[in-house]
């Protein structure tokens, strides 16, 4: 790997800029690229480019400010290509002002030339991870993750990059190396984090790709492997202002850079939108809950069932080369996630995974962290999700209820001083869906609790003589009293706060870990197992 001084002339002889331009000022301390002024340090190398609000050569003085020595400015052709300027703006930091002409469209070469040394695209590219893109409005989180998780289970250490930030998989085994502020980074950003997690052994990287991130072009310049499209319902019409364009940018992942496999949903019409697009040398692969037709390559599910242990199901694969089936059984919930487990399965078996590595790979597989993560015991189990809007309540409690033999009981509350019209509706949903309702705290920042859980009430009158309501406002007590009288073949959904660390109270921020309150409370008295026992009979909803 080029030192800071190496990486930087390589930059600079891309651009064929001399590096005498820079008199012989030290560098050598840059080591990192980054195209925002409020994450730099003295070790970056600050690209400011224009965007849609605001333009990033109005963050020089901030850059400085924060000990950047070397900022790059995107320049029209008035200006001289490789001109240098010193500045020393209000807060007495100097920095250095290379002028580049079209620097946006350089972005990406630059960000190989820096980190790679190499500057085509191809040869640099070929030192970083593989890339598979995810796309489709739901399950992306998801497909990313599993894929990660089940590549690291058969091979190398590989790595989701997502909503959730960028998680490094080793062996099953997550580690979160850091946030991100969009979904689909840009590309400085990519490059950036492909360059860190190739450092750390990573071979392949499962990304998720926002229409956002499509449209604007984050991925023009990134070679991505294999894509997949999970599907598409309403969503981000305020962007893209009709289904139609909403879908088009999803499908211009097709035009991705290398694409060579694409898996697709034959259980979502847009699908055939997709395979109509294909390029000739793109191999289509396919998933589906149902039965392939038999002209199709890809995997799909029968016998599925649903316990209080996950998910178990037939997994049958039919590719160019192999036929295969086998009972494959994982710590999920719902149908929705036997269809994101296809998708990621189809998505490796088209790269040359093999089914036997992956079925065994199946059994060790988590949730994602607060996304119906399920938490078995030899009482009821129990189910951590972040729902917190009716129709993620009413979702959750629909899967849960397939794979539930006894009660479904539920324990949620709702904010306080945000919407309050959706805490009756809330109610309605508990009250039509469940079987216990447990009325708790939720972050009620400075709203009273009591007033909150009145409200979630007014939905839940009349209820059926089977259904019973009671109300602990300690959140931690609520689940565990819940739990204690609960009894084998019941699921408790606790929804609300997932993933998260804190509880908002009197508007404090209190640490509080769900997650952890409810494996402690599990594994005290079983060790999850991944083994389907009792299953039910009852199909998806
Ligand atoms: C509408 C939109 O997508 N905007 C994205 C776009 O911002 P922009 O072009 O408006 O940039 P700008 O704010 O004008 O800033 C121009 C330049 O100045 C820099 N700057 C700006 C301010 C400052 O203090 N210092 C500084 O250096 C910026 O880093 C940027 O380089 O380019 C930025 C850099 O790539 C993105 O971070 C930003 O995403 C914003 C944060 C955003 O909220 N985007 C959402 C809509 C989005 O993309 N969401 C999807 C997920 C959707 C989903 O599936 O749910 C995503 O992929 O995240």
């Amino acid at each position: 790997m080029p030192g800071a001084n190496l990486r930087l002339h390589n930059v600079l002889r891309y651009l064929h800029i001399d590096s005498a331009t820079l008199c012989q000022r030290d560098f050598s301390a840059l080591d990192c690229l980054s195209l925002d002024s409020r994450a730099v340090n003295a070790s970056t190398l600050f690209l400011a480019i224009s965007g849609s609000h605001t333009s990033g050569h109005q963050y020089i003085d901030m850059a400085a400010k924060s000990g950047c020595s070397l900022a790059f400015l995107d320049t029209a052709k008035s200006q001289q290509h490789g001109m240098l300027e010193e500045r020393r703006g209000k807060s007495e930091h100097a920095i250095s002002c290379l002028f580049v002409h079209d620097l946006q469209q350089k972005l990406a070469d630059i960000a190989y030339c820096f980190y790679t040394g190499n500057n085509t695209t191809n040869q640099s590219q070929n030192a970083l991870p593989s890339i598979t893109a995810v796309t489709g409005t739901n399950g992306k989180t998801s497909v990313a993750s599993l894929m990660a998780q089940l590549s690291s289970l058969c091979h190398e250490p590989s790595a989701s990059i997502g909503t959730l930030g960028v998680n490094l998989f080793t062996k099953g085994a997550q580690q979160k190396l850091s946030e991100t502020i969009n979904t689909t980074p840009d590309i400085i950003s990519l490059v950036t984090t492909l360059a860190t997690l190739q450092k750390r052994g990573c071979t392949s990287v499962m990304l998720e790709a926002s229409s956002h991130g499509l449209a604007q072009d984050r991925l023009s310049k990134l070679k991505v492997g294999c894509g997949v499209f999970t599907n598409l319902t309403q969503d981000h019409l305020d962007y893209h202002g009709s289904m139609a364009s909403y879908g088009q940018a999803k499908r211009l992942l097709l035009k991705a850079q290398d694409l060579s496999e694409i898996v697709l949903n034959a259980d979502d019409d847009e699908s055939l939108k997709w395979q109509v697009e294909t390029f000739d040398e793109q191999a289509v692969y396919w998933f589906s809950l149902h039965d392939l037709s038999a002209k199709r390559h890809g995997c799909w599910a029968s016998e599925i069932n649903y316990s209080t242990q996950g998910i178990s199901f037939m997994l049958h694969a039919r590719f160019p080369y192999f036929n295969a089936q086998q009972r494959v059984t994982g710590p999920l919930i719902g149908a929705f996630n036997v269809a994101n487990l296809l998708a990621a399965v189809t998505a490796l078996l088209a790269q040359g995974f093999s089914f036997a590595a992956l079925v065994d790979a199946v059994s060790s597989i988590s949730a994602v962290a607060g996304r119906m993560e399920l938490f078995t015991s030899t009482k009821a189990s129990v189910l951590v999700d972040y729902a917190h809007t009716p129709d993620a309540l009413k979702q959750a409690l629909l899967a849960a209820r397939v794979h539930t033999q006894g009660k479904l009981i539920c324990i949620f509350g709702c904010g306080g001083n945000r919407d309050s019209s959706k805490r009756v509706l809330m109610g309605r949903i508990a009250k039509q869906y469940a079987d216990s309702i447990v009325l708790t705290q939720d972050n009620s920042r400075n709203e009273k609790p009591s007033t909150i859980i009145a409200d979630i009430q007014k939905g839940l009158h009349d209820l059926a003589p089977h259904q019973s309501l009671s109300i602990e406002l300690d959140r931690e007590k609520a689940i565990c009293q819940t739990w204690q009288a609960s009894s084998v073949g019941d699921i408790i959904l606790v929804a609300g706060k997932g993933h998260e660390d804190y509880l908002e109270i009197n508007n404090q921020r209190i640490d509080y870990n769900e997650r952890n309150i409810v494996r402690r409370l599990t594994s005290a008295v079983a060790p999850r197992t991944n083994t389907p026992s009792a299953q039910s009979s009852r199909g998806p909803q």
